[in-house]
């Protein structure tokens, strides 16, 4: 039956035009002259099929089957090839069609071939597969070359059995089991790699659930410590802000407190300076007043004493005279003048001891006026240094100056490791190098000292947590000091104008040396700018520096300057708070002695006085007595005259002028009373104004003692207030930072979220504590343990569902391999046994009698057995068929595979001049023995053999009219035997 149809090739080796071969006979032969191309035919069928060895397409590699061009014809880039085939009685199981058409194309220039199968676009295995199916496969019986015959003859029996395998249809299996055994064996290395990793599961298993379960015993106390602790937590920041908001009410109350309290105590040492002067005037004016009633006293005693002698005169003038009485008053008057002399002497002494007190009260009156001056100045600036002190105070625990990250750092400084404190904080500068360091060190007023890198890391990781900012640090482990060699500092230190070097203008503590060094040792400071300019030119522009003024010359050349004044304060904050603290010191020294001083020239003032006042009543005293004394010398003396009669005749005149006299005594004396009277109430009101005055100045200066006491205790409660603020809000962010840093919460989320309810403080604390040590005594605990036990037991669950999967598909592959056996002993089994029925006659028909048997080399292993061949020419004893002629070992072979082909009948079969080594008679005889198959398979016979060409029904002659370029045409039996004449 007609299998293939056509053969359409175009650019396929040697086809260089489009060529067609239709198939009408079952039997149809292909001759031409060698080298035109006959054989190509076969190589395009089996192309076409999907062969994929250039080798057994005669090539070196695939882009030779392309045209490669002759003589006259250029080379083409594409090769197509085209088998339409009957499947009406769908040997083409698989396509439900009549007819099959297959084509494949293949293009020089990419290296890529196309598949269609009814012009559909398919994959090479497709094409493959149904190859398969019809037997058209290289190793098939489909196409028989003398190579072939050749092999089958010569190769081993292992080697021949393939060609029965095929017959047998367990190609198939066989390649369906390498498959299996392949799988089997990829699927036992999955089995082996899933017991490795089973065997490193189980091993890990047992430690990780030990420290999974005591991970879950940690995380429950933890959880446990966390919620009593937040709870404990929130509970003491309440009680915190409450505190710090009644602290703050009182700071608040006790700074009104002090303000008023210093006004009031302002505005009474101002009265009491006012009454001081007004007192000191007061006196004057006593003492001015004293010393006019002391003399209208005088005055009044002098005139009583002039009017008493007035009347003794009257009186002697009208008594008698005696001698004695004359003698008695001239000794009398001896002795009243040298009274006379020494109470004059005496009274001259009281006056000037009198001169001299005044001078001294004058004095001390005047020293203690300045005094109290003194004391209102050193008042004022107590409490001008006290507000400053505040303001410093203030402006250094509120940091207002500083960046964010710095004063979260500096705020929770207690609660982070290493901190020392800014720059600024622990350097001092004198005020002569402060505009040239504070240039310099401008930029890192604010970098943080602190002792470690370690701590760097904690300090920089809580800022980040708590998004508080940034700051520079310096940590003094790890910072490496920058510094000017020596030979070069011995140079700079001569030049003109140099200060100093910076790092040694700057006071701090040794141990933070290595910050400033790191920071200024490279700069230096000189006296003005041409210096500076001068300077950078000897150190060639690679240092800092900078003049008194704060002008600096850059590294490289760039020049800072202009009107800038850095703050004192920036850079000397502690020194400032102590200078300050020192004046007041001073100060305060300065009012406790002028106080004391004020009270000793009060003491001294009033003493003086009281002596003046005494003195004053000696000397009118005195006075008195001078007067008296000199009115008994001048009674003496008138007593005398009226005793010797001296005077006698002017008696009446006498005693009229006497009365006269009298009269105007006694007036005079009246008036003096007066005025005496009037003095002496003018003294009452300025005395009790002076005593009110100084009881007011006395109450004034205790007041001005209490308050001071006030004051001190009201500024020693607001500095307690302050500290107790400053402690508890530095405990309120202790307990804020320890909710975030330990449990990542803030307060108001927690405050919010509170698990746990106090009942007894002391209980619950003491349950912390518990607690913790239970934590404690856990020891180190790996938290991910939980996560990885899990994660370790799912996966060795898996893998173990994985390795039962993998264990039944090893079994099952194994139980299929072993069907396949079978299945396979049972086929080759068969197709040997109904072979070697059909041999006998086969043989027997081509060598014209004899036998023939297949054997099996090993019979106890049919599945791997080799085929040997027994045969008994006839007329030899040969049963090796190496002993053969070339001729005979063709025809042993075409037996065999003739007799193959009657029990396993295949569509269509490809001789390419197998018979060529036979003789004549031979020949005939397989052309003929050929042609009783047609009935079953259709051969196309690539033949020089006339014998052969006689018998096919049909011919094509393979030219090369043009040369290089296969020709194909039909002819007749003569053409072709005119066609080969040639060579035969
Ligand atoms: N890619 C190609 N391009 C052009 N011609 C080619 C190509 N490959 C092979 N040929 C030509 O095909 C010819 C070989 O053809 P083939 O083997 O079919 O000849 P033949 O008729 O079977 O010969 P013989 O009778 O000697 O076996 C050679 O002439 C070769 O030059």
């Amino acid at each position: 039956m007609l299998f293939l149809k056509r053969i359409e090739a175009f650019g396929f080796k040697s086809f260089a035009e489009p060529t067609t071969l239709n198939f009408e006979y079952e039997m149809t032969g292909v001759v031409g002259p060698n080298g035109s191309g006959k054989s190509n035919i076969n190589d395009a069928i089996r192309w076409c099929l999907g062969e994929q060895s250039s080798k057994s397409l005669r090539s070196d590699n695939m882009e030779d089957i392309v045209f490669s061009g002759s003589a006259n014809r250029s080379s083409l880039n594409m090769a197509e090839v085209t088998l339409t085939f009957n499947n009406s009685d769908r040997k083409f199981s698989s396509l439900d069609v009549n007819e099959i058409e297959i084509t494949r194309r293949y293009f020089r220039i990419s290296k890529e071939s196309e598949f269609f199968i009814n012009k559909n676009r398919v994959r090479l295995k497709d094409v493959q597969d149904i190859a398969l199916e019809t037997g058209l496969t290289k190793s098939s019986l489909a196409i028989i070359s003398q190579g072939t015959v050749n092999k089958f003859v010569e190769s081993k029996p292992d080697e021949r059995r393939e060609l029965f395998d095929e017959a047998a249809g367990i190609a198939k299996y066989k390649k369906r089991k390498l498959e299996s055994i392949r799988k089997l064996a990829r699927t036992q290395e999955n089995l082996d790699r899933l017991n490795d990793i089973m065997n490193e599961i189980e091993r890990k298993l047992p430690s990780l659930k030990n420290q999974s379960e005591k991970a879950k015993i940690y995380k429950e106390k933890f959880e446990k410590l966390k919620n009593i602790e937040i709870a404990i937590l929130v509970k003491d920041i309440e009680i915190y802000q409450q505190k710090l908001v009644s602290l703050n009410q009182q700071k608040l109350e006790l700074k009104n407190n002090i303000i008023d309290l210093s006004r009031v105590t302002q505005a009474e040492e101002e009265e009491f300076n006012q009454i001081s002067k007004q007192n000191y005037k007061s006196e004057r004016e006593i003492i001015k007043l004293n010393d006019e009633f002391t003399s209208i006293i005088e005055k009044i005693g002098n005139l009583k004493v002039q009017k008493l002698a007035l009347e003794n005169q009257q009186k002697s003038i009208s008594t008698g005279n005696d001698e004695f009485k004359a003698d008695q008053l001239l000794s009398e008057n001896k002795k009243l003048k040298l009274n006379l002399d020494s109470e004059n002497q005496k009274l001259s002494k009281l006056t000037l001891d009198n001169d001299q007190l005044n001078q001294e009260l004058l004095k001390t009156n005047q020293e203690l006026d300045s005094k109290n001056e003194s004391l209102g100045q050193i008042n004022r600036g107590i409490a001008k240094l006290e507000s400053s002190l505040e303001t410093i105070r203030q402006k250094q625990a509120s940091n207002e100056d500083l960046f964010d990250g710095v004063k979260s750092v500096l705020n929770n400084k207690n609660n982070l490791p290493g901190v020392y404190g800014t720059v600024q904080d622990l350097i001092s500068v004198e005020k002569i190098h402060e505009q040239a360091i504070g240039s310099l060190i401008q930029a890192s007023l604010q970098n943080i000292i602190i002792d470690s890198g370690e701590s760097a890391k904690e300090i920089i990781r809580f800022l980040k947590v708590n998004k508080a900012g940034y700051a520079t640090f310096l940590p003094i482990d790890t910072i490496k000091p920058n510094f000017i060699a020596d030979d070069q500092k011995f140079i700079i230190q001569k030049a003109n104008g140099f200060v100093g070097f910076a790092s040694d203008l700057v006071k701090i503590d040794a141990k933070f040396k290595k910050a400033i060094d790191y920071i200024l040792g490279t700069s230096i400071v000189v006296s003005n700018f041409d210096c500076a300019r001068e300077m950078a030119k000897l150190v060639n522009y690679r240092l800092h520096i900078s003049t008194l003024d704060g002008e600096r010359i850059l590294p490289n050349g760039a020049i800072v300057g202009g009107s800038r004044r850095i703050k004192i304060t920036s850079l000397n904050n502690a020194s400032m708070i102590k200078e300050v603290e020192e004046k007041l010191f001073t100060l305060n020294e300065e009012q406790k002695t002028t106080n004391e001083l004020i009270k000793v020239l009060k003491t001294s003032s009033d003493k003086l006085r009281e002596e003046i006042s005494q003195k004053l009543s000696y000397i009118g005293a005195s006075r008195k007595n001078i007067e008296i004394i000199n009115q008994d010398i001048e009674d003496a003396k008138r007593e005398y005259r009226i005793i010797t009669g001296k005077d006698i005749e002017n008696q009446n005149s006498v005693m009229s002028t006497l009365e006269e006299e009298i009269l105007e005594i006694t007036q005079e004396i009246i008036d003096a009373d007066n005025l005496k009277e009037e003095m002496q109430q003018k003294l009452n009101v300025s005395r009790s104004l002076k005593d009110k005055s100084l009881e007011r100045q006395n109450s004034l200066n205790e007041s001005a003692n209490e308050k001071r006491k006030l004051l001190a205790a009201l500024k020693e409660k607001e500095f307690e207030s302050k500290r107790d603020a400053a402690l508890i809000s530095e405990k309120l962010n202790s307990a804020s930072n320890r909710l975030v840093q330990n449990y990542g919460i803030t307060f108001d989320t927690a405050s919010e979220n509170i698990q746990v309810e106090i009942t007894n403080e002391e209980d619950t604390r003491r349950e912390v504590m518990d607690l913790s040590n239970e934590i404690k005594n856990l020891g180190h605990v790996n938290l991910d343990a939980i996560d990885s036990f899990e994660e370790e037991n799912d996966r060795y669950e898996f893998y173990l569902k994985e390795t039962n999967d993998v264990q039944t598909s090893i079994k099952n592959l194994e139980e299929a391999i072993l069907n396949m056996d079978n299945q396979m002993v049972i086929q080759f089994k068969k197709v040997i046994s109904e072979v070697n029925l059909a041999l006998p006659e086969t043989f027997a028909t081509l060598f014209g009698g004899g036998t023939a048997k297949l054997i099996y080399t090993d019979p106890e292993d049919l599945l791997n057995s080799g085929i040997d061949i027994k045969i008994n020419p006839p007329g030899k004893k040969i049963n090796n068929i190496n002993l053969l002629s070339g001729g005979e070992k063709s025809m042993v072979a075409l037996s065999v595979l003739f007799s193959i082909l009657k029990v396993r009948p295949i569509p269509m079969v490809i001789l390419d001049e197998v018979e060529a080594p036979l003789d004549q008679a031979n020949v005939e005889r397989f052309a003929k023995y050929l042609k009783s198959f047609t009935a079953n398979t259709q051969f196309i016979v690539v033949t020089h053999r006339t014998g052969t060409m006689e018998n096919c029904e049909v011919l094509f002659g393979a030219t090369m009219e043009a040369k290089g370029i296969t020709k194909i045409v039909q002819i007749k039996l003569v053409e072709a035997k005119n066609l080969i004449s040639n060579q035969e």
